[in-house]
């Protein structure tokens, strides 16, 4: 059976990552979206995820839960290893993803591809005002980390998400099929 692949679904805060995931999958409803656990208070919205305290999450990076971890926004975001299962019975599965930990990504996963979601710092600024889940000092750290570049020799789909986002889905759709990797 050919793995399925692990589409990481990078960019900017606010430029619709989250979005973009959840309508693929409304499309396409044979991918997985991959809850990721993370160290946020329970319940604060914009994506379904296991909320942990810190010393959880180092427990389970220690017992090898993950299979790819990453911090960042004074965070700590796990990729759980049950995202094997799913590859290996060849489901694509979308993962919103760390620029940071793309390298790291490329060297776990066989079947890697990414999806770079960019859209102007003036639509980053109103979508995360919109969406409320920072408060503005949180917002404008966010927003001072915007531009950063992707590793290079990455299988990476760029798509802008500045206009409606039934249009990036519906590319984002057919950039996804065929597979392409
Ligand atoms: N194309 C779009 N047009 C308008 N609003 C959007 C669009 N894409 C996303 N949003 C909104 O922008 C905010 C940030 O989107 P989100 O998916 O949480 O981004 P990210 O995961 O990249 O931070 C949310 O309130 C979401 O509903
Ligand atoms: O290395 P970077 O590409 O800058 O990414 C850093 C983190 O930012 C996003 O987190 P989160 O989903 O909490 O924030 P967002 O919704 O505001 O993007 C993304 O999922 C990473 O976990």
């Amino acid at each position: 059976m050919k793995p399925g692949r692990l589409i990481a679904v990078v960019g900017p805060s606010g430029v619709g990552k989250d979005s973009v995931m959840r309508g693929i999958n409304e499309v396409l409803p044979q991918s997985h979206l991959v809850r990721r656990v993370i160290t946020r208070a329970p319940e604060l919205g914009g994506e379904v995820y296991d909320p942990v305290t810190v010393p959880e999450f180092q427990a389970m990076a220690r017992d090898g839960a993950f299979v790819v971890h990453w911090g960042a926004h004074g965070l700590h975001y796990g990729i759980p290893v049950s995202v094997r299962y799913q590859l290996n019975k060849g489901t694509d599965c979308l993962a919103n993803f760390s620029r940071g930990a793309l390298t790291a990504g490329a060297d776990a996963f066989d079947n890697f591809l990414v999806l770079n979601i960019i859209a102007s710092p003036k639509t980053l600024a109103s979508r995360l005002a919109a969406r409320g889940r920072e408060t503005p000092d949180e917002i404008a750290k966010r927003l001072a980390q915007a531009v950063k570049p992707l590793p290079q020799g990455l299988n990476v789909i760029t798509l802008s998400n500045d206009g409606d986002l039934s249009q990036t889905v519906a590319r984002a759709v057919s950039a996804l099929q065929p597979a392409s990797v």
